[in-house]
């Protein structure tokens, strides 16, 4: 058993491995049983649409059997601490796939007990299993990570923590950060990828499209509302002008063979326009497919680990 919390507990052979993993499945198909017998709970605290039912039905899809618990429904929310809770389920299932308001550290807490793989299914400072998915669709699209250059845009959060981490992860990869000032990917983060990369991490932050090193091979973005992240200034979107994702933006940025990839679920009209998230250059779509691929990915490099 292996906990999935932090994509920083992965090296770059481990990360690389379960991306191509989610990439064969894409592939090669999706009911497999490499699962059968074996016990994955669902605990999301959260609203989600796609990360709690494509862990469901990937560890279902792998032969698992599944059981979902809702934000109030464990003895976690009358008091029962979080050691406790992992040492009992630890008993009962193989993995626990969670999501919650808290940050990483709180999941490895959970993730204590030897007998339980815990997999970090989005926490406020990350989300490793969305990057997988992400990483994946590049991948599939481009043949390879090496070489291309990912411009995320929008509110620094999970989702861009994640990213900047997959990228310290991943040689040849390089990713440039565009966050309105006061949005940033914490710097925490972005130092934790430089350490990761030996100190040089090929990742960059910045706050205004003209520092945008261009040309970029995919674009993405995310709403700029993160979940459960209330904003001080109640006069926030103006802070994000200039920020939305048109058909302008990806000519201005992107090469010909530009894509753009979304983590979903968009505000349509504000991060993105309806013409650039339906248009021949997404691949969001199929980036939220990936979701169940990465995650049929992580379950089993959790729970079984094969060789391939
Ligand atoms: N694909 C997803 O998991 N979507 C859920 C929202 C992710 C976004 N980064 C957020 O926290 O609001």
């Amino acid at each position: 058993m292996r906990n999935l919390i932090s994509l920083a507990d992965l090296t770059p052979a481990e990360l690389d491995r379960i991306v191509r993993r989610a990439v064969f499945f894409g592939r090669e198909g999706v009911d497999r049983r490499s699962l059968a017998g074996k016990q994955v709970g669902v605990y999301f605290r959260k609203s989600s649409t796609r990360t709690r039912t494509s862990f469901w039905s990937a560890a279902t899809r792998l032969g698992a059997d599944v059981i979902t618990y809702g934000p109030n429904e464990l003895q976690l929310s009358t008091g029962e601490t979080v050691e406790d809770t992992s040492r009992v389920l630890g008993q009962y299932l193989d993995a626990l796939v969670v999501r919650t308001n808290e940050d990483v550290e709180e999941i490895r807490r959970l993730g204590s007990s030897p007998d339980l793989a815990v997999v970090n299914a989005l926490s406020l400072d990350e989300h490793p299993t969305q990057a997988i998915a992400d990483l994946a669709t590049l991948t599939e699209r481009f043949g390879s990570l090496d070489g291309l250059h990912l411009l995320a845009v929008g509110e620094g959060n999970s989702s861009g923590a994640a990213l900047a981490l997959a990228t310290a992860l991943s040689p040849g990869l390089r990713l440039t950060l565009l966050c309105p000032s006061g949005y940033e990917v914490p710097k925490d983060k972005l130092d934790l990828a430089d350490e990761l990369a030996g100190g040089k991490a090929a990742v960059t932050q910045v706050t205004h499209p003209d520092e945008v090193e261009g040309p970029v091979d995919a674009v993405y973005t995310s709403r700029w509302q993160t979940m459960g992240v209330a904003k001080a200034n109640p006069d926030w979107l103006k802070d994000f002008e200039g920020f939305q994702i048109d058909d302008a933006f990806l000519d201005r940025f992107g090469g010909p063979d530009a894509v753009f990839l979304h983590d979903l679920p968009a505000v349509r009209g504000q991060e993105v326009t309806d013409e650039v998230l339906d248009g021949p250059r997404s691949v969001a779509w199929r980036q939220a497919y990936h979701k169940m691929t990465a995650a049929m990915a992580v379950l089993e490099w959790c729970v079984v680990s094969p060789g391939n």
